[in-house]
């Protein structure tokens, strides 16, 4: 006999759905909208036993984490919600995940907020930073130096395939901040025109390890070779507990579409070849050693990225297991 499957609200799963085709992407709105789509369920649910209510929010919680591989504050954010579940009836239930995921979202909010004030004190008046992708912490640290009075310039790395540059490009230009925009290829000729590399996280391994937009990697060595240095804006929800015991992150491996456009061969061919047999790989993110970084910025302070490990015992303890298991 096949067993009924938990009922998981079809709002689970259109977020879920927005979450693997990038309609929402980047770490910390990832999370945020893990957090919101498990309140729904909750909100929505029609289980008639706490049973029947906690089996929906586990394969709700399943369903979002199996949407996107590598940043870990899905994981984080569907964890932190389960554990304030608590009650005895299903109305307990459902009020105790609600405030949890509500908890959450405050915490997520204020958290990049005060990250901002922390990075935004590396930053000086005058400063250019060169960015890559679009990273909603990175951006907060700009706009506290802004909000300080300070003035900084922008040299934003369009970020292909999806070029995300343009979104951060976007926004910069909203907060009145001249904004340079280059095809990634030029990153090195730019680096001598400014003063940090300043990116975001989707994940920060125990060693220091940063994993983050394929691309930032390249760009840190290339900093450290022209000596400008890289700051690494990252609130504590993309501390990654499972690398504490050895876990690697998963490098999420996109489809080759993002990478081959239709008329790529049109254009240079006159249109008679076809892309058919043509092998491609794009992974999304990539990971940059610690000795590559100088400082990973979060809300609790900035931090060497070596010793990143001891705010992660302090934050996740040792242990974790799959966030529906808690
Ligand atoms: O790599 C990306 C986004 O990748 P994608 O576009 O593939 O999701 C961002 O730098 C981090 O997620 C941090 O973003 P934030 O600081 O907003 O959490």
């Amino acid at each position: 006999m096949v067993e009924d499957q938990p009922d998981v609200a079809a709002v689970v799963e259109a977020t879920a759905d927005d979450i693997a085709t990038m309609e929402i992407r980047g770490a910390a709105a990832i999370g945020d909208a893990a957090a919101e789509a498990l309140a729904t369920q909750a909100e929505r649910s029609e289980a008639a036993t706490p049973a029947a209510f906690r089996d929906q929010l586990r394969a709700a919680a399943r369903e979002l984490y199996e949407t996107r591989p590598t940043a870990v504050s899905l994981p984080n954010a569907l964890r932190y919600v389960l554990r304030g579940i608590e009650g005895e009836t299903v109305a307990e239930l459902r009020e105790s995940t609600i405030a949890s995921a509500e908890t959450f979202r405050t915490d997520l909010e204020q958290a990049q907020e005060r990250l901002g004030e922390v990075g935004a004190n590396r930053l000086r008046d005058g400063d250019v930073v060169m960015t890559h992708c679009h990273s909603t912490d990175a951006l907060a640290c700009v706009e506290a130096a802004l909000d300080a009075g300070k003035h900084v310039e922008a040299i934003v790395k369009e970020t292909r395939p999806r070029k995300q540059g343009h979104i951060t490009a976007e926004q910069l230009r909203e907060w009145d901040v001249p904004v340079t925009l280059i095809v990634d290829n030029a990153a090195r000729r730019y680096l001598d025109d400014a003063d940090h590399v300043l990116v975001g996280a989707d994940s920060i391994a125990a060693d220091g390890s940063v994993i983050n937009k394929i691309g930032t990697s390249g760009l840190a060595v290339n900093a450290r070779e022209r000596g400008v240095p890289v700051m690494v804006a990252a609130q504590t929800i993309k501390l990654h507990p499972d690398t504490m015991t050895g876990h690697t992150v998963e490098i999420e491996m996109r489809d080759e579409s993002e990478v081959l456009s239709e008329t790529k061969y049109a254009d240079i061919a006159g249109g008679d070849r076809t892309d058919d047999g043509l092998a491609v790989e794009n992974p999304a993110f990539d990971v940059t050693p610690p000795r590559h970084v100088d400082a990973i910025v979060t809300e609790r302070g900035q931090f060497p990225p070596e010793s990143i490990v001891t705010l992660m015992r302090e934050l996740f303890g040792e242990t974790t297991g799959e966030p529906w298991e808690v």
